[in-house]
């Protein structure tokens, strides 16, 4: 598969003519990791669907660029905030769905091996009914680290999991997405301060970096570099409330 390229776009984003955000400049590196934080409603699950072309009920005057020159939205994978699993499979055969839909084979070794490291291999035959709520995100999660594509944007993935367990998810889905071009949208300073080479805080008026410590992601959660970042961001995100 052909190297995964950095992800551009550019521009301004309205609803009925009320601009949401923008203009904009927001890059994601090639093969790396960009966390997104921003207040709730700001527009970071808008910016999602536009990279991966889907309706938004808005307008976009802008554009979204790679870095090679080649398509967007045909190599992006997906994890939205809602599991979108189908409720009448089991989680094996949602982990397997996007090579199903594709009329492929799909590698079953792979995904009970996914399956495994998401803590679900007793649970394989159960439909989403049958699951928590956090049972659910690591099915979706395994779901989407099944798909080999080279641009994945992630939705709050972590969201549901216990402390513990989102730890262990965040390592695992770091370990997998090894060399592709991630975009993780979440509200925690934590997850941004330990899996980010890049963080971007999203306003109405622009996407701005903001620091992160000197070593390199995946890091270590007490290490002193991660909870300094993590303070800080969390005092600068209270600030912008206040
Ligand atoms: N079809 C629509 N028409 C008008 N406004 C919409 C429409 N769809 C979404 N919105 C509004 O757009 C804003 C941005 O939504 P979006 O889901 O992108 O925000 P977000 O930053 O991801 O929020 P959160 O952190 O809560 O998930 C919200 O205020 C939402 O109410």
């Amino acid at each position: 598969m052909s190297s995964a390229p950095g992800i551009t776009l550019r521009g301004s984003f309205a609803f009925d003519h009320a601009r949401l955000f923008g203009p904009i400049d927001l890059t994601l590196p090639a093969r790396q990791w960009t966390c997104l934080l921003g207040p709730s409603g700001v527009g970071k699950s808008t910016i999602l669907r536009l990279l991966l072309g889907l309706e938004t009920g808005g307008l976009f005057d802008g554009t979204i660029t790679a870095s090679d020159g080649g398509p967007v939205t045909p190599r992006i994978s997906y994890m939205a905030q809602s599991d979108l699993l189908a409720p009448w499979l089991s989680v094996r055969e949602n982990v397997v769905l996007g090579a199903r839909l594709r009329g492929e084979t799909p590698d079953m070794d792979r995904a009970a091996k996914l399956i495994d490291r998401v803590g679900l291999s007793e649970h394989q035959t159960k439909t989403p009914a049958a699951l928590s709520g956090g049972m659910r995100q690591r099915a979706a999660l395994a779901r989407t680290l099944m798909e080999d594509r080279p641009v994945v944007l992630l939705d709050e993935p972590f969201s549901a999991l216990d402390a513990g367990t989102r730890a262990d998810m965040q390592e695992l889905a770091f370990e997998v997405l090894a060399g592709k071009t991630v975009m993780l949208v979440t509200h925690d300073p934590a997850e941004a301060s330990r899996l980010g080479h890049q963080i971007v805080l999203l306003s109405q008026d622009a996407a701005s970096p903001w620091p992160v410590p000197g070593t390199p992601p995946i890091r270590d959660i007490h290490a002193p570099e991660t909870l300094d970042s993590q303070a800080k961001l969390m005092a600068h995100l209270r600030e912008l409330r206040a």
